[in-house]
């Protein structure tokens, strides 16, 4: 099988010669549901724009579908939640609707069938009712379920997620979980989260991210693993769940 994205021997950062990412490799396959974790400041969400194409590489290829451009891969994103999206004026079903721009170009309508879908994702994700709510109406929890909404809308090949647990509401984040689940199968899911404990049991294998990449083909994670590979983490329990979270640096 033919991985969806390769990236091989990637150096990448912000300036030169002081690269965040070292010598990462790393196939995504369509089944894929990768974890990736690390420390804070490790370059997670880095390799995430080198994914993206956000970002270029100082050195080393990111192939997706053996060519070259990234924008003829279907890749849905799920940024991390900020403050400024909270006084955006616009309605919670256009912020799904938009998720289809990259296909359709900066349009003005979109057809009833696509309202439809728009629909039923809010549906899927509990928030039928405040399809024409303002967005900053909305709590934290709520905006990211109606931004996964926006970036599943246009059936991506990859969904890529950036802390998507950060401001969603407890009573939600079985249910996310489950969610991804369900989207794992028809795409790969590239997840960053810092809750290692809770999301062993959605996701397929790991990717350690602390200037290099450490790939396991494993969703379970043992100290010694993550020591060797200078990726620490450390064990606390929150309530009832033991929890693997990790130091800062
Ligand atoms: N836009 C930027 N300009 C310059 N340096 C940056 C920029 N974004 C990130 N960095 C630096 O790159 C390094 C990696 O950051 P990155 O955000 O990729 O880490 P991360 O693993 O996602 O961290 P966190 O878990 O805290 O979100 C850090 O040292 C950070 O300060």
């Amino acid at each position: 099988m033919e991985p969806i994205i390769k990236l091989s021997d990637v150096y990448a950062g912000y300036t030169p010669n002081k690269a965040v990412l070292k010598q990462v490799s790393l196939d995504v396959y369509p089944n894929d549901f990768i974890g990736i974790i690390g420390p804070n400041g490790g370059g997670k969400s880095t390799l995430l724009k080198v994914i993206l194409g956000l970002l270029q590489p100082f050195s080393g290829t990111i192939e997706y579908y053996n060519q070259q451009d990234y924008t003829k891969v279907n890749l849905g994103y799920l940024p991390q939640l900020n403050n400024n999206d909270k006084s955006f004026p616009i309605k919670v079903i256009d912020v799904v609707l938009s998720g289809l721009m990259g296909k359709k170009g900066m349009i003005k309508s979109y057809t009833s069938s696509e309202k439809e879908q728009a629909r039923q994702l809010l549906s899927f994700v509990k928030l039928d009712n405040y399809a024409n709510s303002a967005i900053g109406a909305l709590s934290g929890g709520q905006m990211q379920r109606v931004y996964l909404c926006r970036a599943i809308i246009n059936s991506p090949k990859v969904l890529i997620l950036d802390e998507p647990n950060n401001f969603v509401d407890k009573q939600f984040e079985t249910e996310l979980y489950d969610l991804l689940k369900e989207l794992n199968k028809k795409m790969a899911i590239l997840l960053v989260s810092h809750d290692v404990g809770i999301i062993s049991a959605f996701i397929k294998t790991i990717a350690c991210v602390n200037e290099t990449l450490h790939y396991h083909k494993t969703n379970k994670i043992s100290e010694e693993m993550l020591k060797t590979y200078h990726c620490p983490i450390e064990l606390i329990a929150h309530g009832h769940v033991p929890h693997r979270v990790l130091h800062n640096h």
